[in-house]
């Protein structure tokens, strides 16, 4: 599985718990990275105004994901005992800033006015989400593992969009590579191999409330690839 299944030793040997989960959970995951407005794309039937809506609720997405990664960023400073995390966590804050301009960048492009977007309801569901992980009391094990999986589902995803058997349209090839890409791939893993060492030390109940919020990150991805196709 590309961005999955070579990560998944957890460096211990053995299955980590992400790839544990990404397999007890893999209906719930296949509809995540597998849903079919991504298929749409790699098909190539995609409807332009499903990508547009797709583009500007996104964007309103990505602008909240930069306090959430600064939360992570605070709680890796306090609790992790590996400084690398913080190199990783630093190269995705970077990233970011450039994801944002490249969103301004597409926007124009397609003519969408990002000043005018409205927040749609599974997108302030999932902001609101984030929110409740940004609060200091919620583990470093628990938030690193939600993080993980929101980055891994949209690695997944678009690196579909780029199999040689898909027939992604030119003008949605850089949206795919800007995901889909094998050094994004490589940051997924990055993260996979924090949280699992993360996870192999925490206690039961973390462990438990990690899996939950891997859960809720699926539950909303499907929710926000979904909004991509309400009028
Ligand atoms: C909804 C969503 N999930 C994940 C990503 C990847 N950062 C994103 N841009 N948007």
């Amino acid at each position: 599985m590309e961005g999955g299944s070579s990560g998944s030793d957890g460096g211990g040997g053995g299955m980590g718990k992400t790839a544990t989960w990404m397999k007890l959970h893999s209906p719930m995951y296949d509809r995540a990275t597998r849903h079919p407005f991504i298929l749409g794309i790699s098909d190539g039937s995609v409807d332009l105004s499903a990508f547009k809506r797709w583009l500007a609720q996104d964007y309103i997405f990505v602008r909240e994901f930069v306090p959430f990664l600064a939360s992570i960023l605070l709680k890796a400073c306090k609790h992790s005992d590996d400084e690398s995390d913080m190199e990783v966590l630093l190269g995705g804050m970077a990233a970011l800033s450039d994801e944002l301009a490249w969103f301004r960048k597409e926007a124009s492009k397609w003519d969408v006015n990002l000043a005018g977007v409205i927040p749609q309801k599974a997108n302030m569901d999932y902001c609101s989400f984030l929110q409740s992980l940004m609060l200091p009391e919620v583990d470093y094990a628990v938030v690193i593992t939600a993080f993980w999986a929101i980055e891994t589902v949209y690695q997944e995803s678009f690196s579909l969009c780029l199999h040689s058997s898909s027939k992604t349209p030119e003008e949605l090839m850089e949206t795919c590579q800007r995901w889909g890409n094998t050094s994004f791939g490589h940051y997924c893993r990055s993260l996979q191999k924090i949280a699992d060492r993360c996870l192999e030390k925490a206690p039961s109940d973390i462990i438990k409330r990690a899996e939950e919020a891997f859960i809720r990150v699926l539950e909303h991805e499907i929710n926000f690839w979904n909004m991509s196709f309400a009028e």
